[in-house]
Formats: structure tokens, C-alpha cells, sequence
């Protein structure tokens, strides 16, 4: 099977004023082309730090990170992100927002091309007729919209998202992630998603990777195997159920509360 993206014993520690603080330990990550990636871990033990080293932003200490066959030293423009805050330029329109990666990565694209891509991508997430509006005319989960519309605008190898939904109330959230689902029927992308929230990890997952407590390694792997086409009524499941279950206990573990020969 191809991976689109590989962590092979990535291991990395900050410097600091009282010495080196060890972030990752042994992380393996492997995500097939096209899958979606969640990853959940205590808070603090070095998700986000993943999230630099896939985009290339920062050199793991040891181990290698792999993007589509070739190792990653340098940031890649072949990378979406998107955050929880979604720092939309106020001075730009929505559209033009969108548009944005498109003029670094592909600055020879005849205007209406951009336009009509970010358009494409703004009725796919249910906001068109939004085009022209300034980012502060739009609600939270709008803004969001449109972050992820800007995101894979330029048909990234890879999302990376960190947190995106984790300041929406519960209802958009749980919209933002049909929405997603839908996005991703109608444009296929491999996304690593950083969230707290378990039942998230199993609505948008094809795998969801549990870390352990700082310094992170890979944990636990749970295969999602829910339909790919999933309602919400899907985590109401006894299948979604168990999976919570054991993403709960994963967690527990993690966080030092109870021991792996235990459950
Ligand atoms: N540039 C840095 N220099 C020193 N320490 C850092 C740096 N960036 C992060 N850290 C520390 O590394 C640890 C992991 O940070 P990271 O943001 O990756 O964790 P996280 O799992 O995303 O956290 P959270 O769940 O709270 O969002 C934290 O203790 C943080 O304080």
C-alpha cells in the first residue's frame, strides 16, 4: 500500500532554560493516500509539534518524515492547513481569502481560473452568495468554512489541520464535520486532523492515533470501521460505542491514570 505520509521514529525535544524538554519518543505514523488521519493525546504531549514536522516547518532531532516518497527537510507548498482560529484577512473578501494560496502557488493562473476554483469550493461548504463579504460579516463556523475552502483550494497533497472546529459550539461543529465528509466525497485529500474530541476522531477518521503522554510515541491505532458515507447517527452506534470505549481507555492510559496490563 502507498503512504502518502510516513513518521518513522521521529523523536524531538525543545531546548529550554532548565534543559532539553522531550516532546516526541518514538512516533510511527502511516497514512495511506486519500485517508484521514486523527490523532488525540493528552493535552500538552506534542500534537501540535507533529503538525510542524509534517509541514516541514521544523527538522525532527532523529527519525525521518515522509511526504508522497520524498523525505521532508523544508516547508512544502504541497501542504493545506487549517486552525482553530482561522486568521482570515479582514481586508480581503471572502473569495479572495480562498484565492490566496493560489497566487504563491500558482502566480501564472489567469484570474478567472482562481476565481472560478474558489467559487467551486465555496458552494461546496454552502457559501455561496458569500463571495464578496468581509471575513467579520460571517459567523465562526462560516469563517471556518472558508478556511477550509482555503486550505485546499491548490489541491494539496495533504490537510493538516489542528484543532479547526475546537472553538464551534457542539451544533456547528457537528456540521462543520458533514461538511467535511462531503467535501472530501467531492475532492479527495489526505488529512491529518489534531482534535480533543473523541467523538470527532470517529466521525471524520479512517484511523484514529492515540499518544501517549509527553514525550509522545504511538500509543494505539484504532481502525475506523464505520461506513465512509456515515451520519451522525453513526456514533449513536454500539460499533461507535465500543470504539469510543476504547479511545477512552486509550486516553486514560495516556494520561498516566491507569496502566496498559490494567485494562
Ligand atoms: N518552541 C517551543 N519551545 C519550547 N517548548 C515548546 C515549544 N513548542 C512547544 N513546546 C512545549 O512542547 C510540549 C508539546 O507542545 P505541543 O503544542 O506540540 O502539544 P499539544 O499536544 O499540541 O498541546 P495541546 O493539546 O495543549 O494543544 C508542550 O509542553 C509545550 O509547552
Amino acid at each position: 500500500m502507498t503512504h502518502l505520509i510516513e513518521i518513522k521514529g521521529v523523536r524531538h525535544a525543545y531546548p529550554t532554560q532548565s534543559g532539553p524538554l522531550p516532546v516526541l519518543d518514538g512516533l510511527d505514523i502511516a497514512v495511506p493516500e486519500g485517508e484521514f488521519c486523527a490523532v488525540v493525546g493528552p493535552s500538552g504531549c506534542g500534537k501540535s509539534t507533529l503538525t510542524r514536522l509534517v509541514a516541514g516547518l521544523m527538522k525532527p532531532d532523529a527519525g525521518e518524515v515522509w511526504l508522497h516518497g520524498e523525505r521532508v527537510t523544508s516547508p512544502r507548498s504541497t501542504v493545506g492547513m487549517a486552525f482553530q482560529n482561522p486568521v482570515l484577512l479582514e481586508w480581503r473578501t471572502i473569495l479572495d481569502n480562498v484565492i490566496l494560496p493560489l497566487e504563491i502557488v500558482a502566480p501564472r493562473m489567469p484570474r478567472r481560473d482562481r476565481v472560478a476554483r474558489a467559487e467551486a469550493l465555496l458552494d461546496m461548504v454552502g457559501l455561496s452568495g458569500f463571495e464578496g463579504k468581509r471575513p467579520s460579516e460571517l459567523s465562526g463556523g462560516m469563517r471556518q468554512r472558508a478556511s477550509l475552502c482555503r486550505a485546499i483550494v491548490h489541491k494539496p497533497d495533504v490537510l493538516i489541520m489542528d484543532e479547526p472546529f475546537g472553538a464551534l459550539d457542539n451544533f456547528t461543529r457537528e456540521d462543520l464535520w458533514q461538511t467535511m465528509r462531503d467535501l472530501r466525497a467531492k475532492e479527495p485529500f489526505t488529512a491529518v486532523l489534531i482534535t480533543h474530541d473523541l467523538r470527532e476522531s470517529v466521525f471524520l477518521g479512517d484511523q484514529v492515533i492515540v499518544l501517549s503522554g509527553r514525550p509522545a510515541r504511538t500509543q494505539y491505532v484504532l481502525d475506523v470501521t464505520l461506513p465512509a458515507d456515515r451520519t451522525i447517527d453513526a456514533l449513536y452506534t454500539k460499533e461507535a460505542g465500543d470504539m469510543l470505549h476504547t479511545l477512552r481507555d486509550q486516553i486514560k492510559i495516556a494520561q498516566g491514570r491507569e496502566t496498559a496490563e490494567a485494562t
